[in-house]
């Protein structure tokens, strides 16, 4: 078996076989339709022959009530079918999704940074949606389609075996035609669903930019952007698309031949004396019937070429990792101590943006950190939560080395407020709990009022039942950043990072806030990211950072005092001179 077949078996089966009874039972329908399609042309068999040879009445009526009952049977087991297939492609298809979803969510920021979000949904749902078909049907059809055809083979040979050979050798030629045609728009449907995801990524980028765009009157130049999208979208699609008609227009072709041979063998049989006129009508009528199964064989292995464009690229995506290994440990009770060993770390090769920064924070204690924009602040705290792992040095949390420790533990011991807050289009609960349902309403609330957010909460139609607006465009960024710190309130985590946390809130509300932050930071571990000197004068230790490299790092108070501290000369000067 060719590596991509095997692809498609092991897809199937991990998809339905959760679904095995329900695959079973569409199975089974599928062989009822077939069952009662084979009968409809001896019924007409027995009405022609019973009408040329002056048959009683009562046995066509007989017939003909079969023939109805027959056909209503037909259209019920067909409704069924309809329903018990997508209800298959469905669970398979969500199945894959939310194990896509789960998977992109664990990829590194660089995988992500590389992608645009639209092109991800398009791979998530766009590429899974078209292999619905694929799970549901493929398998089903092709083995009941299959079934039909010998059955039908099995009935025309009992009829004339040279009936039976002619059909038989057409069928083989069709099916060893599509075989061979299976792969032939594989790649150009590969294209197709590329297109498709660049302009889902086009369009949402655009989209999440529309202010920055309409006021910047740039309007037209992304429509002529989208129209280019687009036309490159439905080139890609027509090539696909032709490409795929050549393997459904051949084998009806080869088949009408077959049809054609194997009707002129039945008038044949019937001038020669050996078969009625209702014999040449079954012969007629089977080989007919051969041509349904055999357009559903057609149509499934069409339906194939385009699923394969998306099955490689869902397994392309399933076989990107992340670099980052989950370790097992778990992190000690109480407060957490961290440790820089001797870090270096550069985003992309040979441009360092941390270089061999060193310093052992104690537990419970706060860090201010300094330095001006692009220093290498935030790169600090991702490292800390193991958004990325340093090329050179060790991490220690609570003594363990960040490389053991289960991600999960890590992750969830870590608070965090940055500028760039992400509220959900989700209910205010949701949006502070982050869908943790443990919380109680009672302490959502009172962790509003310490923020000073009671007066907003109270102005909330429905309380924490209302539904903030997509992207947060409903709150003042201040607001948005409030919610933030609500959030680490609520998580009540072991270490808390304020990346800049304060820089959109006015100077009465970030007073306001001092003290809630001061409570939050009380027995935790804390690392407060400044622009302005006031936010880290509560701190206990103070690090500065410059280009990359360690400043200076020391207690708060002995670098205040030393009068040859950078620190003590910020104070002096102030803070700007380090930002500018
Ligand atoms: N995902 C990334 N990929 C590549 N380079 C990055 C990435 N994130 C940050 N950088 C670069 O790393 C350097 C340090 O960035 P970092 O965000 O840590 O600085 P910072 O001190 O926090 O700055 P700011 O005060 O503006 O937030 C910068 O030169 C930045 O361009």
């Amino acid at each position: 078996m060719d590596l991509q077949l095997r692809q498609y078996r092991d897809l199937l089966l991990k998809y339905l076989k959760p679904q095995w009874s329900l695959a079973l039972f569409l199975l089974l329908l599928l062989l009822i339709n077939m069952g009662l399609a084979l009968l409809n042309p001896q019924m007409i068999r027995i009405f022609i022959d019973t009408i040329s040879s002056g048959g009683a009445i009562s046995t066509l009526i007989s017939t003909a009530l079969l023939f109805l009952v027959v056909a209503v049977l037909k259209q019920c087991v067909a409704v069924c079918e309809g329903y018990m297939a997508e209800n298959l492609s469905q669970l398979a298809t969500n199945h894959m999704r939310s194990e896509l979803m789960l998977h992109c969510l664990q990829l590194d920021p660089a995988f992500h940074t590389s992608h645009t979000p639209g092109e991800l949904i398009e791979r998530i749902d766009g590429d899974v949606s078209t292999l619905g078909n694929f799970f549901s049907r493929f398998l089903v059809a092709l083995f009941g389609n299959l079934l039909l055809i010998l059955g039908v083979l099995i009935l025309l040979y009992r009829i004339d075996w040279r009936v039976g050979l002619i059909v038989t050798t057409f069928c083989f030629i069709c099916l060893i035609v599509l075989y061979r045609l299976r792969n032939l728009s594989a790649n150009a449907w590969e294209r197709e669903r590329q297109a498709s995801a660049d302009l889902f990524g086009f369009i949402e980028e655009r989209l999440a930019g529309t202010e920055d765009i309409r006021s910047s009157g740039g309007t037209l130049y992304m429509l002529r952007g989208l129209a280019e999208k687009t036309r490159q979208r439905v080139r890609m699609t027509q090539r696909a698309a032709i490409r795929s008609s050549v393997s459904w227009i051949i084998p009806p072709i080869f088949f009408a031949a077959g049809s054609a041979v194997a009707l002129a063998m039945g008038v044949y049989l019937f001038r020669e004396g050996s078969a009625t006129l209702g014999t040449v009508y079954l012969i007629f009528g089977y080989t007919n019937l051969i041509n349904d199964p055999l357009q559903e064989i057609v149509r499934q292995m069409r339906d194939l070429q385009q699923a394969s464009g998306s099955i490689k690229r869902v397994l392309d995506l399933f076989k990107v990792h992340s670099t980052i290994q989950d370790g097992k440990q778990n992190l000690p009770d109480g407060p957490l101590s961290i440790v820089f060993d001797d870090v270096s770390f550069a985003y992309a090769q040979d441009v360092p943006v941390l270089k061999h920064i060193s310093f052992s924070q104690p537990a419970g204690t706060v860090m201010g950190l300094l330095g001006r924009t692009g220093s290498g602040k935030s790169t600090i705290t991702k490292l800390l939560t193991r958004l990325y792992d340093p090329q050179q040095g060790a991490i220690r949390v609570g003594s363990n080395d960040l490389c053991t420790l289960q991600l999960a533990s890590l992750r969830s011991s870590i608070g965090m407020v940055t500028q760039d807050v992400q509220i959900l289009h989700a209910t205010v609960r949701d949006n502070l709990t982050l869908f943790d349902t443990n919380i109680p309403d009672g302490k959502i609330v009172q962790a509003l009022e310490e923020l000073g957010l009671a007066q907003w909460y109270e102005s909330l139609p429905e309380g924490l039942d209302t539904v903030l607006a997509p992207g947060g465009s409903g709150l003042s960024a201040g607001e948005a950043q409030l919610i933030s710190f609500a959030r680490v309130f609520l998580k009540d985590p072991r270490i808390v990072i304020l990346d800049e946390a304060s820089s959109r809130l006015d100077p009465a509300t970030e007073r306001r806030l001092e003290h809630a932050v001061d409570r939050l930071m009380e027995s935790r571990t804390g690392i407060i990211i400044a622009h302005r000197l006031a936010t880290v004068l509560h701190a206990d230790t103070i690090l500065i950072l410059e280009d990359g490299s360690r400043c200076e790092y020391g207690k708060r108070e002995e670098l205040a005092r030393n009068p040859d501290s950078r620190f003590a000369h910020l104070l002096r000067t102030g803070l700007e001179e380090v930002m500018i």
